[in-house]
């Protein structure tokens, strides 16, 4: 019998939540401020649908107001261009998103450049990349690394510093910044990927195991020190042997729960933390944008 922890990512997202519904209230009544979301999806891809529709959802019952722009997969990039110009101008929305991935003729990188810095609650605009690259408290942070990071400070009880992290994977939207989060929390960091020599030595030296590459439960049971933390970013779709579908992460809970201090589990792990970080970003934008401060809530 396994006694690591498992962190419970959905009742933590749901305490997040509260925090941010709570503030949200606050900044309607004394400041006269309803921070709003714009999240834009371009076709018809059924997981980003749902994820959308989460997004939406949440951003309601935290009291925001949430705007939704749904466009055909064959928008040229120019008209994508244009609605993310329109968003940057519109004072009614603080934060913008356009969900990921986008159709093949557009490019990402270009649409991301578009969004204004300020509004970036993904985190994604270079100024925001430097801005967390360089330790500053101004940068906007991807949400998935900031809701692993949130477990990561709970678990050890607040401060990481001196602790061995590894990050697997090196993605923009989540090994880098995840990397220079824990840089800037003071652990020792490496990032290994797909041509690292011995990924499996590295990861055995890990206080602190943060798995994003994407491949069903690569990390076993022996790449993990016993008694390390395990954060699970990878969300994949496995087919069982009775030919229904799975959720699995990159880490194979099973084995590896038996040797972890503490492991995230997917579903229910990192996956509902990322748009509850998303609702945090967007009130830290607002308040950003309306130069106030913001409200201190328990
Ligand atoms: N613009 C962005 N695009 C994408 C991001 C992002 O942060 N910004 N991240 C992912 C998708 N994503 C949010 O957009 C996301 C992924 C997963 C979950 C989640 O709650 N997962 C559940 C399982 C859900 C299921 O059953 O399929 C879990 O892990 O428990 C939330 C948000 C890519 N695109
Ligand atoms: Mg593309």
């Amino acid at each position: 019998m396994s006694d690591a922890k498992i962190i419970d990512g959905k009742a933590f997202a749901q305490n997040v939540r509260k925090r941010v519904a709570k503030q949200v209230e606050e900044l309607k009544h004394y400041e006269n401020l309803t921070p709003g979301l714009a999240v834009v999806l371009v076709g018809e891809d059924p997981a980003s649908q749902v994820y959308v529709r989460n997004k939406v959802k949440q951003t309601e019952e935290c009291g925001m107001k949430s705007l939704e722009y749904r466009r055909d997969p064959d928008i040229s990039e120019q008209e994508l261009l244009t609605l993310v110009q329109s968003l940057n101008e519109n004072p009614e929305v603080h934060g913008i998103l356009v969900q990921l991935p986008l159709p093949k003729h557009i490019s990402e990188e270009k649409v991301i450049e578009a969004i204004a810095p300020e509004k970036d609650v993904d985190g994604f605009h270079v100024i925001n990349t430097g801005l967390l690259a360089t330790g500053s408290k101004d940068a906007m942070v991807p949400c998935t690394p900031l809701g692993c990071l949130m477990m990561l400070k709970d678990y050890f009880g607040g401060s990481l510093s001196g602790k061995r992290a590894v990050v697997v994977g090196r993605s923009n939207i989540v090994g880098k910044p995840m990397g220079a989060l824990l840089l800037n929390e003071s652990c020792t960091v490496t990032t290994v990927h797909s041509r690292t020599v011995d990924i499996e030595e590295e990861c055995r030296r890990a206080d602190i195991l943060v798995a994003a590459v994407g491949r069903a439960k690569m990390i076993k049971a022996d790449w993990v020190k016993p008694g390390a933390a395990v954060i699970d970013v990878g969300i994949n779709r496995i087919e069982t042997p009775d030919g229904k579908t799975k959720l699995v992460g990159d880490v194979d809970f099973d084995e590896v729960v038996e040797v972890a201090g503490a492991i995230t589990p997917v579903p229910g792990g990192v996956g509902p933390m990322t748009i509850a970080c998303l609702l945090a970003n967007t009130v830290t934008a607002a308040c950003r944008q309306n130069k106030i401060d913001e409200p201190k809530v328990d």
